[in-house]
């Protein structure tokens, strides 16, 4: 069984995916994948660095992840060009992930991606748990995780699909509003039922 674990960014989905692990779940996370796509040598970062040029490649011709963040969420037309480079390789990888997972003895697979519906990620799971919390505390714990601008998450967050709307798709639901204590808990209940609803 592949389920689906989604949430906007800095909502908890690799800490919450840890301690699925911790309980024996396998997982593959879309964010990762979508750094493998774009080493060098692949074809889509030749694709982004003939758009941008040397602005977006650092001395050792690695992307310079900085520089394409602040292109991408400032124009959404960039970021819509990003996205049709990028989605379809992710997607490819993903499938690859995805089948040697269900080859481990694991249970249950989740696949961690922010962008599940965003991107049709979610054709992929066949149930989906979303990592839930009220958006003035994604955006602090956000800013205290990574060095970035309060307008710079304000403006990747208005790039993702609303709480609201999230929440929408009638998923599975982590509140990680609390301590970690109360995120484990959760965890725990859904890891019992993932086992006994799993072939
Ligand atoms: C723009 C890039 C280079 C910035 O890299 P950086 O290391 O700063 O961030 P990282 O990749 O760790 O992403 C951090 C978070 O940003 C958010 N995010 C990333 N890309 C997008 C996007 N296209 N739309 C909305 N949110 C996004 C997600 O919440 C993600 O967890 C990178 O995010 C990227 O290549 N994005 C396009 C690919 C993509 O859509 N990835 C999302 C998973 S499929
Ligand atoms: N229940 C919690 N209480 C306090 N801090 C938390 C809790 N859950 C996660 N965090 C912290 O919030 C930050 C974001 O969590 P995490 O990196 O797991 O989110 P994410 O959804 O994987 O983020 P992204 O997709 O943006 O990489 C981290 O610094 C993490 O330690």
């Amino acid at each position: 069984m592949i389920i689906g674990l989604t949430g906007g960014i800095g909502s908890g989905k690799s800490t919450v995916a840890r301690a699925f692990a911790a309980l024996g779940a396998a997982w593959v996370d879309a964010d990762d994948v979508a750094r493998e796509i774009v080493a060098p040598g692949e074809p889509a970062l030749e694709a982004i660095s003939r758009r941008y040029g040397k602005a977006v490649l650092q001395q050792d011709g690695t992307l310079n992840r900085a520089a394409l963040r602040e292109i991408i969420f400032a124009t959404p037309t960039e970021r819509e060009w990003l996205e049709s480079v990028t989605h379809p390789r992710v997607r490819e990888r993903l499938l690859t992930h995805l089948e040697r997972l269900q080859a481990t003895p694991a249970a249950y697979v989740l696949l961690v991606s922010p962008l599940l519906f965003e991107s049709g990620q979610d054709a992929l799971v066949e149930r989906c748990l979303v990592v839930d919390l009220p958006e003035a505390l994604q955006r602090e714990r956000t800013l205290a995780r990574d060095n970035v601008s309060r307008d710079q998450v304000n403006a990747i967050l208005a790039a993702q699909l609303s709480r609201e709307k999230r929440l929408s798709h009638g998923c599975d639901v982590i509140d990680n509003s609390g301590d970690a204590a109360f995120m484990r808990q959760q965890v725990s209940a859904l890891d019992a039922r993932y086992r006994a609803l799993a072939p």
